[in-house]
């Protein structure tokens, strides 16, 4: 049966702004205050979801989450009504008002790990949401993420739901942002990569300084555990402590990979030697393609501004992959010339594709960060949730429902405005009805 990698990419929430929220992710401390348009944004996203249905890729579409989080204001001791929990918490405590308030589930790379059913030992897909615990605003996106995918992919024949892993920094999960697969075929069994920031029982061992490791060990280890992987099959590295403290805050900054090749910085992983070997080991007598970006071409300060690694890697014919790449790297001289280099080497990697997702970059969030890839065979293609697969129909359906009800412009003081909590929930309310989720938002049950 054929099998094929479908983008769930992430719609922008109506509350997208730029909080400043996430120390260690450059872009979002640089532009922290500045003014956002959600709508742009969410054009934006829908643009580049369009663009890769148009060239033949499987695209669907993952909704925002409530946002203010009026509930977790409650948890933490904001009464009354809904209007006057979000306007006490504005006034007492704007920093975490502000939290509550992000669309940063818009990053689906992040909403969980997704192991395709030719490598699990029971023969379906599994999903364990992320706990994202290491950021506030974050950490509190699981729950729904968890009922959201639950919605989507129902069908316990074909689809296995794990909870996310505890809260806490030990077992800090940042989802498939730290997560690559490779293989033949998406219908065959593959290598599940894992990539980790640190280990978080054992403090002897090599970990960043300046900045959180946001990935550890353990939490990799436990996800390819409840997904009941092959250990020959999975390999662990640690990604280099000097590049996370450089602003790669997740592995998806640093590298991608598809298939059977893996497109990387040099700098990127802590023995890249021994990660060569374990990968091409696990992965058997074909050979994989290591296209290497050297520093002396593409400087990890590049990279960390570019986002060039944060590209999506696709197959577009056998042998014939494409980078999608973030209109920044066209900005920067050193990113485009490796560019245009690049298509010109015998690799895999035969054309390069730029697509604006600015409202996002500008909160450290490229093309890659927007979309979970989720490996499907046509029976669980079948079995999932029809109306979140986006065809010219749904393209425009969502196209006019952003224009209807999000704003062009949202600063932090907005944020505080009541008709904004009635906005996103007519919002939202109406968005379930599209893509026929039922009652999947607290304010709804
Ligand atoms: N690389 C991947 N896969 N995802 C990018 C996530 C960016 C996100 N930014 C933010 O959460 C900024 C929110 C703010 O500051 O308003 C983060 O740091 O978790």
């Amino acid at each position: 049966m054929k099998a094929f990698e479908v983008n769930f990419d992430g719609l922008v929430g109506p509350t997208h702004n730029y909080a400043g929220l996430s120390v260690g992710n450059v872009a979002s401390l640089k532009n922290a205050a500045q003014a956002s348009s959600p709508k742009q944004g969410a054009l934006q996203g829908l643009a580049k979801m369009k663009a890769l249905a148009d060239l033949g890729l499987k695209q669907a579409v993952l909704p925002p989450l409530e946002r203010p989080d009026v509930n977790v204001l409650r948890q933490l001791g904001f009464s009354g009504s809904d209007e006057q929990v979000i306007k006490r918490a504005a006034s007492d405590a704007p920093s975490i008002y502000a939290a509550t308030c992000s669309a940063s589930s818009m990053w689906t790379a992040n909403a969980c790990t997704v192991s395709p059913s030719a490598d699990t030992h029971d023969k379906r897909v599994h999903f364990t949401a992320a706990n994202l615990a290491n950021k506030f605003h974050r950490s509190i996106e699981a729950p729904t993420t968890a009922k959201i995918l639950e919605a989507i992919f129902s069908n316990e024949q074909f689809f296995k739901h794990h909870s996310p892993l505890p809260l806490g920094d030990h077992f800090g999960d940042e989802g498939a942002a730290n997560h690559t697969r490779f293989c033949e075929d998406y219908a065959q069994a593959g290598v599940e990569f894992f990539v980790f920031g640190k280990y978080a029982f054992d403090t002897t061992k090599q970990a960043p300084v300046k900045f959180p490791a946001r990935q550890t060990f353990e939490a990799s280890q436990a996800v390819a555990r409840l997904h009941e992987l092959s250990s020959a099959k999975t390999v662990f590295a640690q990604q280099n402590p000097d590049v996370i403290d450089a602003g790669v805050f997740h592995n998806d900054v640093i590298a991608v990979g598809n298939q059977n090749c893996l497109f990387y910085h040099e700098k990127a992983f802590l023995n890249t030697v021994q990660v060569k070997q374990d990968l091409q080991n696990a992965y058997g007598n074909s050979p994989l393609h290591f296209v290497m970006v050297p520093e002396n071409q593409v400087s990890v300060y590049d990279a960390v501004r570019s986002y060039l690694f944060n590209s999506q890697l696709v197959t577009l014919a056998p042998g014939h992959m494409a980078l999608i790449a973030p209109g920044e790297c066209q900005e920067n001289s050193n990113v485009k010339d490796y560019l245009d280099s690049l298509v010109s080497q015998n690799g895999p990697i035969k054309e390069v594709k730029i697509y604006d997702v600015k409202q996002s970059m500008q909160n450290g969030g490229g093309p890659a960060c927007l979309r979970q890839r989720v490996v499907l065979n046509e029976a669980e293609i079948a079995a999932s949730n029809q109306a979140v697969y986006l065809d010219d129909t749904l393209y425009q359906t969502l196209c006019q429902w952003v224009n209807k009800h999000y704003r062009d412009s949202l600063t932090e003081k907005d944020l505080a405005d009541p008709a904004l909590l009635i906005e996103c929930r007519q919002a939202l309310d109406e968005l379930t009805k599209i893509l026929a989720l039922g009652s999947v938002y607290p304010f709804q049950r």
